[in-house]
């Protein structure tokens, strides 16, 4: 991967002076001036998912701007060096290759030297052969009862993923009830525990480290509460299974090795649903949807690294969130489903963008002097229409927004679709192209008033519009199609930071935070007051000893 500071390059001057030429740009003088607009800015991805990206404040010069900064940037090098297996995640050593996780094609992919698909695909059938046991009642607890609830005990990538595709799958699901355990607040578990038996409960450990305090926190505690029901440790076998890369961890827990599923240090953690972390999903929908999952990232990974810059969907979407980012100042981007079952959608790009892209220092180790990630947050319309909204049409703040929508609901109930979908269309329309003064003095005389009585209340009642979106439109959400647009958003952050010359696929970030928590744990369990942090800490500490 190249070393390019992107603000250093002609393209990035020329889209300064494209930018001071034309802030004052209105979508709704682009739509005037072309009413092919839509045809130009939008692209399919295979028959099933439209991309509408018309409404957003560029034109045909923005774009082609855009495309040389990715170009000036050595894009397609970085592209290359992933799907090769390079080391570009340098600060850590090693190789991201979630690619090769779900990589259905017959090409090997190399990390120091060795293919590693072999191993990926034996995985794979190990974890189809479980999954098949345990759904189809052959996995037997220690009373003999096949398995009916799976707790997966994970935090951070090894569960966001998880969670969110179970949920968005969940027309798919089969019999078992599945149950996710992350924080380490002691409600988690406990309220999770109420709900299940522990004759016919598994329990997934899903630790890429193994290390993790929470999720080791919440596996101790699982682990003692079976053993006061199942008494004999012998038991603990059929009932705990590890997802990790760390066998000799997973050895000390206890958990049997044949059933420990394993996965690899190039799998980053926030993208890791597509190895053995991916357990659940595959006992959830079973192995096959699993694999339509995978079969729908690979498709996009093929339109990613073969497909021109122009009609590059993830290239597109991500250029598009530059030229909000670093050039208008937007500080962060929306993701809006119009599907209930992709209610934590948001909540997983959370995690995907902002621990891969949240970083003030370039890959030379220097603090950058532009804007990286943004903020990442959302919530499934309409539910975020009758919430924060209002500041998206009226607010002061520029927020890019993606929706998302299926054209087929997995429940057609009376007109609940059309509803939802009239909605969908009627959003980004109205943040496109608002309301004018004279539109709404129009409406009040057509409502039999003056302007004269209502003059005073004619401001409120004004959308400035040109509020940017890209439309999303799939025929139905089904695993390959998930799979499709997940994979397309983790490349768009990938293109995204290769371009911000960062580095994407570690998280130094996180650490702190821990470190200090491991050193103020002990001093919780003392009854000293504690004087050896700033005086807030301090305060905040002795306070809770006081009150505890
Ligand atoms: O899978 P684990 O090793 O338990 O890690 C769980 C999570 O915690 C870390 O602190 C990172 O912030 C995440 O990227 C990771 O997904």
């Amino acid at each position: 991967m190249k070393n390019i500071n992107p603000t250093q390059t002609k393209a990035w001057k020329a889209l300064e002076a494209h930018f001071a030429a034309n802030k004052d740009r209105q979508l709704k003088q682009l739509f005037a001036a072309d009413p092919a607009r839509f045809d130009k800015f939008s692209t399919t991805f295979g028959a099933d998912v439209l991309v509408d990206y018309s409404k957003n404040l560029i034109t045909q010069e923005t774009l082609d701007l855009l495309i040389d900064l990715a170009k000036e940037t050595d894009l397609a090098g970085a592209i290359d060096a992933m799907f090769n297996g390079e080391k570009i995640n340098q600060t850590e050593g090693r190789a991201v290759l979630h690619v090769a996780l779900r990589n259905k094609a017959d090409r090997e992919i190399k990390v120091d030297g060795k293919d590693v698909m072999p191993e990926v695909k034996a995985v794979l059938a190990k974890i189809k052969g479980f999954c098949e046991k345990v759904i189809g009642g052959e996995w037997k607890g220690y009373t003999g009862k096949p398995i009916q609830h799976v707790v997966n005990i994970g935090i951070g990538g090894s569960d966001l993923g998880p969670v969110m595709i179970c949920e968005a799958l969940r027309p798919y699901k089969n019999h078992l009830q599945m149950h996710f355990v992350s924080n380490v607040d002691g409600t988690h578990i406990a309220e999770t525990l109420k709900q299940v038996d522990p004759e016919t409960t598994l329990f997934l450990v899903a630790s890429k480290t193994f290390t993790t305090q929470e999720t080791m926190t919440n596996a101790h505690t699982a682990r003692d509460w079976f053993l006061k029901h199942a008494g004999d440790k012998a038991h603990v076998a059929k009932h705990f299974a590890a997802l990790s890369t760390n066998g000799k961890a997973v050895a000390e827990f206890g958990i049997d090795t044949n059933n420990m599923f394993e996965f690899w240090d190039w799998v980053g953690g926030r993208y890791s649903s597509w190895s053995a972390i991916g357990m659940p999903i595959a006992l959830s929908v079973g192995f096959d949807n699993f694999d339509a999952l995978q079969r729908g990232a690979f498709e996009m990974d093929k339109h990613f690294a073969t497909t021109d810059f122009a009609q590059n969907i993830p290239v597109l979407l991500a250029l598009i969130g530059i030229w909000y980012n670093n050039f208008y100042g937007a500080e962060t981007e929306t993701i809006l489903p119009y599907d209930q079952y992709m209610h934590r959608f948001a909540a997983y790009f959370q995690q995907g963008n902002m621990e891969s892209n949240g970083k003030f220092v370039d890959r030379n180790g220097n603090p950058v002097d532009y804007q990286t990630g943004p903020i990442i947050w959302g919530e499934p319309g309409t539910n975020g229409q009758h919430a924060f909204y209002q500041l998206i049409h009226q607010g002061t703040k520029l927020i890019p927004s993606d929706f998302l929508a299926p054209a087929i609901s997995h429940n057609p109930i009376g007109d609940h679709h059309p509803k939802l979908l009239a909605n969908f269309f009627a959003q980004t329309e109205a943040l496109a192209f608002g309301k004018s003064k004279e539109q709404v003095e129009a409406e009040f005389v057509a409502a039999g008033k003056t302007l004269e009585q209502v003059k005073d209340l004619v401001p409120f009642k004004v959308f400035e519009g040109n509020r940017p979106t890209n439309s999303i439109l799939f025929k139905k959400l089904t695993p390959e199609t998930l799979g499709a647009l997940i994979a397309m958003y983790e490349h768009k952050i990938f293109v995204q930071g290769a371009i911000w010359n960062i580095f994407s696929f570690d998280q130094w970030g996180v650490e702190l935070g821990k470190q200090l928590a491991n050193k103020i744990l002990p001093e919780l369990n003392t009854s000293e007051t504690v004087s050896s942090h700033d005086c807030s800490t301090n305060g905040l500490i002795n306070t809770w000893k006081a009150w505890k």
